[in-house]
Parts: C-alpha cells; structure tokens; sequence
C-alpha cells in the first residue's frame, strides 16, 4: 500500500513538473511573439515617420551643415543674460541723431495709430475688413459721367487736374466734371444752386462729386471754405431721390443716408443746406425729408421728432443724440447705404470715436454701403484710420491738408496781455463788418461781449456755456447780419459759414495750428479775400504754436513779423522742427513748425484722457468752450 502511495505520488508530483514546464514554455513563446510584434509595430512606425519627413521635408533641411544664425542661436543658447544684452548692443545699428528721431516718430505714429479701425463690430468679429470685401459690398449707384468725360483718356483727366491743382489717390478714379450740368443733377438742384450764386464748381467739387456721385468711398481733403458741403450733400440727394422714385418709403422707414457733423451748429447749418435745396423739389419730383437730430432738449428748436409719423429718406445728425435713437430703436438703419462724416478728423480724434463706431455697428454689415470722409485737416493718423476703414476709397485732395486758405491775408501783432481789450477796439477799425472775434475762454468771450455792449458794438457772443437755443440764436443773427460781430470760442471756429466776414480776430492766440486754420478760415470764402489778425504776446503763446504760426505764414506767403523771424535755428531745433529737413509738418496734427515728439495737439489730448474728460454731444470735445 505504501509502495502504491508511494508510486501515485511521484506521478502526481511529476504531472505538476511536467505542467509547470508547459506553462513556463508557453509563456516564454507568448513573450517571444509579442516581442516580435513590439518590434515590428515600432518597425512599422519608423517607416512611417521617415515616410513623413520625406514628404514634407524642405529642402534646406536635406543640408547638413548648419547656416551662421542655427550657430548663433546656439552660442547665444549657450550665453549668460549680461553677455546677450552685450552683444545686442554691440550689434545695435549706430543711428544718426535724424534717424533716430525719424524712428521715435514712427514709433509714436504706429502706437497713436494702432487701435481698431472704424467698422461695424460684426464685421470685425468675423474678421472681414472693408479692403477685403469684395466689390459686390462696394455701394453701386446707376450715375455715369457723360459720354464727353467718361472717353476722357487718363492724361486729359490728368491735365484737368493739374489745372485745378487737384491730387488724387485711388484705383480707377472717375474722370473731373468743372459743370453742373454735366454732372447729370436735376433741374431743381441746379435752379438750387443758381439761387445761391452757385454756378461753376469748385476744384474740390469737380473732382469729389463725380467720384461720390459714383457710389466710390471718399477721403476728401481740401481748405477751409471751399464748398465740401455740397460734395456730401448733393450726392445724398440724389441717391434718395432715385431709391424714392424705386421705392416710395412708408411710415417710419428710412433713412437712406446719414450725415454726422461734430457740432450741433455745425449738423444745423449742414440741415439747412439740404432743406433749403429741398425747397426746389416741385410736384413733378417726389417729396423727399431730411430729419435734423441733435441734441440740446426742448431748446433744439429745429431738432425733429424720431420719425414715426412720417418718413425721412436723410438724416443730418451729431453723434451723441443719433447713437441715442439707434440704442433706443427709434430710428435703425436698415435702409441706410450711405453715411458721410463732415470733419471727420474732428470727429474721430476726439471723445466722439466711439460714437461713430456703434454708429457703424448699426450699419446692415452685408449690405453695401458708401462712406465719404471730409476734413480741412487730415493728419497722419486719420489718414491710416480712415483707409482702414473705408472700402477702396478715392482720396482727393487740393492744397495741404491743413494749410491756410490763401485767400486770406494773415497779420500777427504783439499785443501785451493788459492792453488787449483796448487795442481790440482800434483793431475793429481795420475792415467793415461782420468781425469774428476769437478767445479761448468762455470768461474772455463774456468780458469782451459786455466791453463792447458797452461802446455801443452791435454785438453777439456763442461759447459752450450758453443754451443750445442762445447759441443758434447768436448764429442766426450774425447770419443775417443784424450784428456785426460775434464773440466766439473754438465752438463756431470748425465748419461754420458765415456770408462775406471780413475780419476774423484771435483775440488770443489758439493752443493747436489746427484751431488757428480753422478760425482765419471763417473768411476768405468763396473766392473772396478776407484779413485775419492774431495777438500774440509772451505770456499766453507757446513756443510750439509760434513756430507752426510762422511756417504757416512762410507757406502761405505773408508778412512774417521780424520778432517771429528772430526766433532762430536753435528755438527751431527745441521743439523739433529740422529747418530744410524732407520733412516739415508734424504727422500728428500736420502743423508746421513741430514734429510728432512735441506735438501740443497729442500732449493736449493725452493729459485729457489722463483727467478722463470725456467729450460730449454738447459741441466740440472737452475743454474750456
Ligand atoms: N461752387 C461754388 N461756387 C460758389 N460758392 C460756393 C460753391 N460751393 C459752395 N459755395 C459756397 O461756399 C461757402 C462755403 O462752403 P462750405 O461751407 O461747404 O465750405 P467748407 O469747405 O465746408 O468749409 P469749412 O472747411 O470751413 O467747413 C458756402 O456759402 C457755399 O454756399
């Protein structure tokens, strides 16, 4: 028994022996195979990875040896911070004090001009800029030059230019129309302009009007006085008349254009303009509206209701009270194509940008649209910002932009502070009425309005202090010329058109050469010749004004007084004006005598960003009007 136990223990214990070996040999099998496959799955990716970086090798990469910046790379690698910024300097190009100041400019230019452009935010979300669009965007309008000027070959175009010292910069740039007539306008607008004396256009007019009237976005540049009014307005008209006559608007829709202005004199005068060429629309023309939108509360007595009752194919509107409207859905633009905006260098360098772009933003961003900047002025900066903005636009320019109307006769004299009020009155002597009177301060304004109350002077006074309603009134009675003289701040310096002023005094002299072009712009218009007289004296001018003062006077060729001549190379040098250097206006605010550096205009504005003063709807930007 125990042999059998024995024998069936042994069996056992070899079975377990002969199992274990199996198992052992089993598993030595399944490591070998799943090695094998390891390796053939890490062969297959290899191929495939060589497979790879054949296909997309360049072939730069097939060479071996490493090119001089792969080895300064590495050797940088290699450096401590100290050694780099070392070698930096060392390799830092030696710039000339020129070249430097040349860089800073740019610099300053790129920064000021780096922020969104104007479009609707739709549109820039999807990233869509207005030069990409495609042309089926650009505002398409049935107007077509005559046979006469649409065969003029580019040289007679050129030659025509050239006569009426008019610049143009664009793609395909329609041909200047110098008539009317021949710029296909209905009898009524003309009988319009006949009625206002106006017969032949303008250089501006000739060359901006046929490029609007063709459905073209517009960057228009030309002096004070000049007649850009007509060159957003006429345009506008025409285009509601013909979607009228398409499409008579219902109750409450439009309007088809909108025109912004910066100012509420300004966006009144511009309404006036329109209705007053309305007027010569009869019964064989259809009727059309333009709405007035300002602010100013009850006092803004030609401010119109939001439309409701009637429609308004046309809308001359400040931004503040327009935005208003839009955000509380009493007005849309759904019907909207065109929007012009008067001062526009005005209106987006200061609080008013933003504005503008909600504006856009209400704009249908699928639709197209025509945009048709004006300025007297367009510096650097607007000229970058609007080019973004604009669809392929045309710019016309004639003359510099910001330079002097050369109709008028510029006289600087040195007054001293204490004496000004009294010289002011022999001053008055020089022409006939209407005199435009110029301060910077309401304070001044009020004082010289009684002074000159008081020695019997038909007189009248407009600054920002004063009611919207006191403020048109002051307008119109300068107008009309039952006074003849109007005190006045920077409020009726931009855009506003007085008939046949004849003396325009700066009472004090403007902080920017921008404001002083403005104001001496108030005369000298229409072809006529007007005297503008500016006190300076040492207490009140900077030197930066000074210096654009006399290279705008030396531009436009009057007598520069002998203290201003003194002020010699090194003055020059101290606020950055390189005397027969390339360059001599400032890319900032395009004054003459100063550079970009020492611009007072961006040192203004960026000390009002610092004390956050914001513009408001009220007139023209922040500030003491
Ligand atoms: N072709 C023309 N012929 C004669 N007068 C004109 C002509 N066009 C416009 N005018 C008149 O010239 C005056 C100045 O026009 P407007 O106000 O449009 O000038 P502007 O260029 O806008 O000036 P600013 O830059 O000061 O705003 C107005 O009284 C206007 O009626």
């Amino acid at each position: 028994m125990d042999a059998i136990d024995e024998w069936q223990r042994i069996r056992e214990q070899r079975e377990k022996e002969r199992l274990n070996r199996e198992q052992l040999l089993k598993r030595s099998r399944d490591d070998e195979q799943k090695n094998e496959e390891e390796e053939n799955a890490n062969k297959r990716a290899k191929l495939l990875e060589e497979r790879i970086r054949l296909a997309t090798k360049k072939p730069e990469e097939e060479q071996v040896e490493l090119d001089p910046d792969q080895i300064a790379n590495i050797e940088r690698s290699k450096m401590s911070l100290l050694q780099k910024t070392k070698k930096l300097r060392e390799q830092e190009p030696i710039l000339t004090e020129k070249e430097r100041e040349e860089q800073m400019e740019k610099t300053i230019l790129d920064v000021e001009s780096a922020r969104a452009p104007l479009a609707p935010v739709k549109q820039l979300a999807s990233g869509v800029m207005f030069d990409q669009v495609d042309s089926s965007l650009i505002h398409s309008t049935r107007w077509k030059p005559p046979r006469q000027f649409a065969s003029m070959s580019e040289m007679e175009a050129d030659s025509l230019r050239r006569k009426y010292r008019i610049e143009v910069i664009g793609e395909k740039v329609p041909p200047p129309i110098p008539s009317f007539r021949c710029m296909r306008f209905p009898p009524p607008i003309i009988q319009a302009l006949r009625a206002k004396h106006i017969k032949k256009p303008t250089p501006i007019q000739t060359q901006a009007l046929p490029v609007v009237l063709c459905g073209r976005d517009l960057i228009g540049i030309a002096f004070t006085g000049s007649g850009k009014t007509l060159v957003f307005s006429l345009p506008m008209i025409m285009y509601a008349l013909a979607e009228e006559i398409k499409m008579p608007l219902a109750k409450g829709e439009g309007p088809f254009g909108v025109i912004i202005c910066p100012s509420r004199e300004l966006a009144y005068q511009t309404h006036q303009v329109i209705c007053q060429i309305l007027s010569f629309f009869d019964q064989d023309y259809p009727k059309l509206n333009c709405m007035l939108c300002m602010g100013g509360g009850a006092s803004s007595r030609d401010a119109q209701a939001p439309p409701t009752s009637s429609a308004y194919h046309m809308v001359v509107a400040t931004p503040g009270r327009f935005m208003h409207l839009l955000s509380e859905k009493k007005i849309h633009l759904k019907q909207c194509k065109y929007i012009a905006l008067d001062e526009a260098d005005h209106l987006i360098d200061t609080g008013f940008e933003e504005d503008i772009r909600a504006i856009f933003d209400y704009l249908p961003p699928d639709k197209p649209r025509q945009t048709v900047l004006f300025s007297a002025t367009m510096p650097e900066k607007i000229r970058r910002f609007a080019e973004q903005s604009l669809t392929r636009p045309i710019t016309v320019n004639v003359g510099r932009a910001g330079a002097a109307n050369l109709d008028v006769v510029q006289e600087i004299e040195y007054v001293k502070q204490e004496a000004k009020m009294v010289y002011l009155l022999q001053c008055l002597q020089k022409t006939a009425p209407p005199v435009l009177i110029f301060c910077e301060n309401k304070s001044d304004v009020d004082d010289i309005h009684e002074y000159l109350l008081l020695k019997g002077v038909e007189v009248c006074s407009i600054h920002g202090g004063k009611t919207q309603s006191e403020r048109l009134d002051a307008i119109d009675r300068f107008r009309d010329q039952t006074k003849d003289v109007l005190v006045a701040t920077d409020v009726a310096s931009k855009g506003l058109d007085f008939p046949n002023v004849q003396h325009v005094i700066n009472y004090d002299t403007p902080r920017e050469i921008e404001n002083y072009v403005h104001r001496i712009g108030r005369t000298g218009r229409r072809g006529k010749t007007g005297l503008a007289t500016t006190f300076v004296n040492n207490t009140q001018c900077s030197e930066a004004i000074l210096m654009d003062l006399k290279h705008l006077l030396m531009e436009a060729r009057q007598v520069v007084p002998s203290f201003m001549m003194q002020m010699g190379e090194q003055q020059e040098m101290n606020v950055g004006y390189r005397v027969g250097g390339q360059r001599s206006v400032c890319s900032y605010c395009s004054g003459p005598g100063h550079s970009i550096i020492n611009c007072p205009k961006r040192e203004r504005e960026k000390n009002e960003q610092f004390r956050k003063i914001s513009a408001t709807d009220s007139g023209l930007g922040g500030g003491d009007y």
